[in-house]
């Protein structure tokens, strides 16, 4: 199987000196990650967990500690432009230029990205309600978080990466860019994407696989249908051999896979947000 997101023992410390001494923090704690070609993967994780940090790393723009990350088979730490072509990124905090316009922001990236197709994100802008006349600095944020993602999107990229994209986004604007994100692609090959979100509810309408986040380290990275289908939650006052993690609160909960436990039978299923508190407990 290919994988377009590969990560290997990824780890980023920082110098904290100036909070904590001569502390050094973990942001990122040994990562390995393999993403298959055409997942949509939702990143899940509390304020903190790492998650713009992983995303950095991932994309090359932040240099890792130790380990290495690979997007579309090349090292993230020397990407070709071929493969750089072939990757879309939206920032938590949209990087735009003030004094252009939203049609200006298209036109320059059409100058420098031979795969941008104005008609189509003109389109999608429209469709958003995304005034493209407008300049960066006098739209609404949330406009400036359409604007971001109509420009990671203008190239029909194989890999996205979307940081929070969504957060100042109304609900209407929210759902049509989800549906946006997966049906305009001018290729056959399916994209895959990587979206960070702490609204978990649009999430879990469009995801294949979930990776929970929590301080640096990969707590789970499930299928999400088969996570719906499988994983329970049976009380144990201790952790215990084959639990995929075991939580202090409420006396004491064990997750499971159900086809392991008998027990585990009659436990109702887990949405994305049970699964949050539980593996943040
Ligand atoms: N340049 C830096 N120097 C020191 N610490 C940093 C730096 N950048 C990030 N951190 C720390 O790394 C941790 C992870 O931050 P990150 O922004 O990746 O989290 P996040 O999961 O994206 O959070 P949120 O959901 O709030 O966006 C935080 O504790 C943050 O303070």
């Amino acid at each position: 199987m290919t994988h377009a997101i590969e990560a290997r023992q990824l780890s980023l410390s920082f110098n904290n000196e100036a909070d904590w001494g001569a502390a050094r923090s973990r942001v990122l704690d040994r990562i390995d990650l393999a993403v298959p070609e055409g997942a949509v993967v939702g990143l899940v994780g509390r304020n903190g967990a790492g998650k713009s940090t992983l995303m950095r790393c991932l994309l090359g723009l932040t240099t890792p500690s130790e380990g290495e990350a690979r997007l579309l088979g090349e090292p993230s730490r020397a990407l070709t432009d071929a493969v750089r072509e072939r990757l879309g990124y939206a920032a938590q905090t949209p990087d735009l230029f003030p004094r252009l316009t939203g049609r200006e922001h298209l036109q320059e990236m059409a100058a420098v990205y031979p795969g941008v197709h104005l008609r189509d994100a003109i389109a999608l802008a429209a469709r958003l309600d995304l005034p493209l006349g407008r300049r960066a600095d006098a739209l609404s944020l949330g406009d400036q978080q359409k604007l971001a993602v109509v420009l990671a999107l203008a190239h029909d990229p194989d890999l996205l990466l979307l940081d929070e994209p969504v957060a100042s986004l109304d609900p209407i604007s929210r759902r049509d860019f989800m549906r946006a994100l997966f049906t305009l692609r001018r290729r056959v090959e399916p994209r895959t994407v990587l979206v960070s979100s702490h609204l978990l509810s649009d999430l879990e309408r469009v995801v294949s696989h979930v990776l929970f986040l929590r301080e640096g380290r990969v707590q789970l990275f499930v299928e999400w249908d088969e996570a719906m289908e499988h994983l329970r939650c049976v009380p144990a006052e201790q952790p215990e051999p084959g639990g995929l993690h075991w939580s202090a609160a409420q006396g004491g909960r064990l997750l499971v896979d159900r086809r392991q436990r008998p027990d585990a039978a009659g436990q109702p299923g887990l949405g994305m947000e049970d699964l949050l508190e539980l593996l943040n407990t």
